[in-house]
Formats: C-alpha cells, sequence, structure tokens
C-alpha cells in the first residue's frame, strides 16, 4: 500500500551490509546488500576501512528505497545491527577514523592478551565481563589503536579520539555526529564493560589504558537514540530506535525468549546463542556470558559459542583456493560422496575460538589421499561447521546443565540443506529454519518497533515466528560418534598445544 509504514533494518555484517524493509507480519518487503572488501595487512591480521562500511551502508539504503519505491517518510523507526567487537577510533571533529576498522576476526592484538595472562588478570576478566582473554574482543583493539597511530594516545586522553563498534560508528554517521552511544550487547563484548553492574568499568578501563572520555554511553537496546540527520539520509528525519550486536539481534528475531531457547547463526563464523533470561551464567567449559539486549527497564543475558570460521570457510574454497564458483555450490559437490572418506579441515585461519581459545592454532586439512578431489574438500569444510557446533552445544550442555531440545538456524550458510541435515544428525538435534532467515535484520527491526510502537509486545513476535524447514536426526549413534571421534583427533592436532582441552 502506498503509505504503509515500514521498519528499516540496516545489518552492516562482517562481509557485507545490508538493507531491509520489514512489515508488520515481520515479512520481507524489500532488501538490497553490498560486499565490501576484507583487507589482510599481514597474516592473521583483519581489518575493514570503516568510511567504505559507511558508504557502502548508505549505498544499501539508497538503492532499496530505489528499488522498492517505497519512500523515506514510510519509515517508522531504524534498526541497526552489526558485526561485533571490530573497533573503530575516530577523531571527533573531522569524523575521519584514525586507523582501519580492527575486525573481531584479526589476530593483531595477541601479545596484548599474552601480556594480560601473564599479569595473572584472565579471573577478573573474566568476572566482570563474562569473556576470556583474546583479541576477539574490542579493548585490546582499542589499546592497540592507540599505541600504535602516532599521537593517537593524547588526543584520545584530551577527548579528540571517539571509540566505537560499528553500531556507535553508524549512528554517529546516521545523525550527523550528533549522538555517540551503543546498547548493552554490544558493550559488552568489550572487555571494558562490567556486565554486573552494566558500566564501563575503570579497573578494566586502567589494565588496558583505555580512557573513559572516548567511551560511548551505553543504553538500552530498544529506545530512540537519536534522528537521522537529513544529508545523511536523503532528506528524512527518522527515529533510530533499536540497536544490537547481530548474534544478540538473531537471537532476538528468532524469539528466543526463553532459557534454553537456542539459535545458531552460520555467516562468516558461527555464534550459537542459548537465552539464560535474566541470569548471567558463568561458564566453566570455554563459553561466554554475554548481555542479551537491554529492553523494558532491565538486561537479559546469553551464553554463546564463538565460532571465528564457518561460512569463511566456503569462501576460502571459492576465492582463495578457487575450486567453488559459488558458496551454493558446495552443496552439490558435498552430496557427489557418500561420506568424507576420512578428510577433515580444521579451519583454524585465524586461531580457534570456543570452546578451545587458541590464538595460535592455525587451519589443516588430514586424511588426505591421492583420491582427494574438490568434492572432498568442500563436504569437509561444510561439515567443520556442524562439528564446531556440535563442540559449542556439548560445553553449553555441561554449563546450563540442560539437553538441547531444538536448534533453531539462521544465517547464509543455514540455506545449504545438506549441512542442516548433517548439523542435525551430529547433534543429534532436531534444527528448525524460519521462514524469515535474515533473522538478524528482523532482530534488529523488532528492537526499533517495540520502542516507536510498530509493535506492542513480544507475543507479537513470537506469533509471527513460522518454520520453513525441519531436520530431524537420522543418523545412526555408531557412525555419528565414529564421525565426531575424527574431529576431535583433528583437532587436537591442529591445536598450538597438541591437546584438546575442554
Ligand atoms: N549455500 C551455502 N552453502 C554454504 N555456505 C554458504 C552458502 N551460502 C552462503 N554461504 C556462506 O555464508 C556466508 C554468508 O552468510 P551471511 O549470513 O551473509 O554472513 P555475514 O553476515 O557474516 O557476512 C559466507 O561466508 C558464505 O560463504
Ligand atoms: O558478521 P557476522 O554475521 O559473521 O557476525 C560477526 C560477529 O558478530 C562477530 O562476533
Amino acid at each position: 500500500m502506498k503509505d504503509q509504514m515500514y521498519m528499516l533494518a540496516i545489518d552492516q555484517g562482517t562481509t557485507s551490509s545490508r538493507a531491509i524493509l520489514f512489515d508488520r507480519q515481520g515479512e520481507i518487503r524489500g532488501i538490497a546488500q553490498k560486499e565490501f572488501r576484507q583487507l589482510y595487512p599481514k597474516p592473521g591480521w583483519v581489518e575493514h576501512d570503516a568510511e567504505e562500511i559507511w558508504e557502502v551502508t548508505r549505498w544499501v539504503v539508497d538503492h532499496l528505497f530505489e528499488s522498492t519505491g517505497v519512500r523515506r517518510d514510510q519509515v517508522a523507526g531504524i534498526g541497526i545491527t552489526n558485526q561485533r567487537e571490530t573497533t573503530v577510533v575516530w577523531d571527533k571533529d573531522t569524523g575521519s577514523p584514525v586507523y582501519h576498522a580492527i575486525v573481531w576476526q584479526s589476530r593483531q592484538t595477541a601479545d596484548i592478551c599474552e601480556d594480560l595472562k601473564r599479569r595473572g588478570l584472565e579471573k577478573t576478566i573474566r568476572d566482570k565481563t563474562g569473556l576470556v582473554v583474546d583479541a576477539y574482543f574490542s579493548g585490546t583493539k582499542v589499546k592497540w589503536i592507540l599505541d600504535h597511530v602516532e599521537g593517537a594516545r593524547e588526543k584520545a586522553e584530551r577527548g579528540e579520539l571517539l571509540f566505537g563498534t560499528i553500531d556507535t560508528w553508524l549512528l554517529w554517521k546516521l545523525t550527523g555526529g550528533k549522538v555517540h552511544a551503543t546498547d548493552f550487547s554490544n558493550a559488552s563484548r568489550t572487555l571494558l564493560f562490567n556486565i554486573h553492574t552494566l558500566d564501563w568499568d575503570d579497573e578494566l578501563l586502567e589494565m588496558l589504558d583505555v580512557p573513559r572520555a572516548m567511551l560511548p554511553e551505553v543504553r538500552p537496546s530498544s529506545e530512540v537514540y537519536g534522528y537521522t540527520d537529513e544529508a545523511a539520509f536523503g532528506g528524512a528525519r527518522v527515529p533510530v530506535a533499536g540497536m544490537a550486536g547481530d548474534q544478540q539481534a538473531a537471537l532476538f528475531g528468532q524469539a528466543c525468549f526463553t532459557p534454553g531457547m537456542a539459535k545458531n547463526t552460520y555467516g562468516t563464523g558461527c555464534f550459537l546463542l542459548m537465552h539464560t533470561g535474566d541470569r548471567a551464567v558463568r561458564s566453566n567449559h570455554g563459553l561466554l556470558t554475554t548481555v542479551a539486549w537491554g529492553i523494558e527497564g532491565r538486561v537479559e543475558y546469553a551464553l554463546e559459542g564463538s565460532i571465528f570460521v564457518a561460512g569463511a570457510a566456503i569462501q576460502w574454497l571459492r576465492d582463495g583456493l578457487e575450486i567453488l564458483q559459488t558458496a551454493r555450490e558446495s552443496e552439490d559437490r558435498a552430496r557427489r560422496l557418500k561420506s568424507n572418506e576420512g578428510v577433515y579441515l580444521v579451519p583454524a585461519f585465524v586461531g580457534l575460538g570456543a570452546p578451545y581459545w587458541d590464538m595460535e592454532a592455525r587451519g589443516a586439512i588430514f586424511g588426505l589421499t591421492r583420491g582427494t578431489t574438490r568434492d572432498h574438500l568442500a563436504r569437509a569444510a561444510l561439515e567443520s561447521l556442524a562439528y564446531q557446533t556440535r563442540d559449542v552445544v556439548a560445553a553449553m550442555e555441561q554449563d546450563a546443565g540442560i539437553r538441547l531440545q531444538q536448534l533453531n538456524v539462521d544465517g547464509g550458510a543455514s540455506l545449504n540443506d545438506f549441512l542442516m541435515q548433517f548439523q542435525s544428525d551430529i547433534l543429534n538435534v532436531t534444527v528448525k529454519r524460519p521462514v524469515v532467515s535474515e533473522t538478524t535484520a528482523l532482530g534488529a527491526a523488532y528492537l526499533a518497533g517495540l520502542a516507536v510502537g510498530y509493535w506492542n509486545d513480544r507475543e507479537t513476535i513470537q506469533e509471527n515466528w513460522a518454520v520453513a524447514a525441519e531436520y530431524r536426526p537420522q543418523m545412526a549413534e555408531e557412525e555419528r560418534e565414529a564421525l565426531y571421534r575424527g574431529w576431535r583427533d583433528a583437532v587436537s592436532r591442529t591445536l598450538s598445544r597438541r591437546e584438546v582441552k575442554v
């Protein structure tokens, strides 16, 4: 309808930006997407150009309105969701970043982490932040930028530089430099934020030499942060009303609102989050405790297993080895084989995340013979997503003390039917993919829509959730366990410490 109102979600992911319009039923009414450059200045380093991220994001928003014919004044509100932890430091006056955005996957701060460990700070950090000491999180990346960019530390101390994760950077840009804020979910990934007191933590700031003056204000995930600047948003003034890290937004979009409900997103990495209600459950098995969102005057928590390389392994086969034309082709290739024939790929390209947390491990392929073909590599890469997920689910079941009943899935690689059936088989759990697989963007739209009254409550959101595909376990127990043993053996030979320590 000509004057119908919509919610706009901006989903700024690791490899692409998307802009999506949703209607009141939570259905997609238009989508635009564009990839941007990945910069690999040294082995194990991953960077983005923050200005390019903004330009690409603007482009997808413009393109969305052009392609749908929807007007900007038909947007009731904007929700932002983002690749988390990726760190931008910019000049408050000029708005220019002082260094590339250091991406969550980047390992360039491994030495800073080792130093924190040597100083015996792991427990304090774990207790306050729910995180582990790893180059993944923003805190060491901010320190790295302040240590390596000439004059940056002095400027930061004088309050002339600002830090933000990508949500904060986009909010700043969209509001024409007026609002410098983040939400609880993104703040909880920085290593600087106390998830119990819900404030930046002076002891952590001191540990990492990060001046408080450069930090954004931390706010709930569902509220009006400010309005778009007309020059930044095609002449329209629209409320930016929701923000959340992409994995938390996906948990919201999957309507996982009760403790024990879990989702796994198969994108560049794989992120499995289980809602734990108002309890910040501490992990003893290598998972993270994280804020799910702040809403309705309180925060809710989640347990998370973060897998660094998932769909990126398929991308590597496509772009690095050039043995696939498209990511989708991996499915046909995998199906040409009856089994993996003993070939395992451990995609530790940037170390291993949960539950191993090994910054020094690097990728490996095992079981090669003269008969190995690109089909084996495609299958091994796809299977690695499922095995890594099982590693995380095993840890989660121990930490939460419950058996997973069902796994809701989303993300680019969740459209791969071979992978989803294999996932169900390896976990021995039913896997469900919703009709709207863009749950990350949907979650951001919901958070923003609740703040501006586009949707009334979470019950409406639950009612909107509908299943598109369901995968039930079909594999015999013996085969499942034999395959998984093979994976565990491959991982143990990949770890820098040469032992599986879970
Ligand atoms: N059919 C497929 N089979 C396997 N992997 C896929 C498929 N389609 C996309 N992917 C992988 O999924 C990722 C893209 O998913 P997406 O959710 O857009 O990720 P992100 O938000 O991290 O950029 C890429 O790494 C790509 O290789
Ligand atoms: O961009 P994605 O979807 O791979 O998500 C990245 C995560 O937020 C990193 O923590």
